[in-house]
């Protein structure tokens, strides 16, 4: 295991650009970000704006093509292991027959000694992680019979059997109905004691209320501590139509860069999808 004074994530200087857009400029521009234990980082900026795609250069599903990403001290192709990522609008096939501790146990893949067998510590490490989201109850359950907010518990549970050290969500409360959303605060505060998380979000009053950093992202970024961003601020610039961030608005790339509009909602697309 790295040695532990190494920053968690530490993504520098990072540009990138996917490849075959017709729009050549960069999706992330020259983008410094230092995860360091302890951390409940949000990212926010307009749709677009580059935040996913960060998350996966984090986990090395992308390259950068200047700049360098490292996990635990390593290259995220190594350290990727030690990372729980639970994805934008994840999905499980309605049809698909599993149990709760089915779709636990698929994050084990990689991690188990067996292969895609599954062994008693493996079983033992699934429940531990639905004990730890409050979905012990539910483990032989069929998936599909659960609520948006239960599944996203057990998402969330996925991402951390394989003892991860870190935690990526790509906006966990979406779809997920305002009383869930309460508990799954809840839950990401109790394991945030244990484990730096890293949320990439629109849900402005958790930013507001729970992180204590926060990361601008709309091509270019810039990185606050939350006691910068008042919340008249963080509300002018998702929730109207005057969408304007009043922390440092000269560093802040969501004014600077000039990439689309911003909101919470909905904003804008710096280009054409092209996968
Ligand atoms: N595989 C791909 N190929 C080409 N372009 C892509 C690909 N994936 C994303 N993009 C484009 O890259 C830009 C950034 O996308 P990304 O998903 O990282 O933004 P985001 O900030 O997460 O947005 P949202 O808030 O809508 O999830 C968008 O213009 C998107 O269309």
């Amino acid at each position: 295991m790295a040695a532990s004074s190494e920053p968690v994530i530490d993504v520098r200087g990072v540009t990138f650009r996917y490849a075959h857009r017709a729009d050549d400029r960069p999706i992330l521009d020259d983008v410094s970000l230092t995860i360091a234990e302890g951390d409940f980082l949000g990212i926010i900026g307009p749709n677009g704006g580059g935040k996913t795609t960060l998350l996966k250069l984090m986990l090395g599903f992308l390259e950068p093509d200047a700049g360098e990403v490292r996990v635990f001290g390593v290259a995220p192709e190594r350290g990727r292991g030690w990372i729980g990522y639970v994805p934008q609008h994840a999905t499980i096939d309605p049809a698909a027959p599993a149990s709760v501790l089915d779709v636990v146990l698929m994050g084990c893949l990689g991690h188990s000694r067996w292969g895609v067998w599954y062994g008693r510590s493996e079983r033992d490490r699934a429940m531990s992680a639905l004990e730890r989201t409050g979905c012990a109850s539910l483990a032989h359950r069929p998936i599909n019979a659960l609520s948006g907010g239960q599944k996203q518990r057990v998402l969330i549970a996925r991402a951390l059997v394989a003892e991860a050290r870190v935690l990526l969500l790509d906006e966990p409360t979406t779809g997920v109905d305002p009383y869930a959303q309460q508990g799954l605060t809840e839950l990401l505060h109790e394991l945030h004691a244990r484990i730096p998380i890293v949320m990439v979000s629109h849900d402005i009053s958790f930013v507001t209320q729970h992180l204590n950093r926060v990361a601008c992202l709309n091509g270019r970024m810039s990185v606050h501590g939350i006691d910068e961003l008042s919340h008249d601020q963080i509300e002018r610039t998702y929730a109207g139509p005057v969408m304007v961030l009043h922390h440092h608005e000269e560093d802040c790339p969501i004014h600077a860069h000039g990439h689309g509009h911003h909101d919470a909602s909905g904003g804008s697309e710096n280009g054409a999808e092209q996968d």
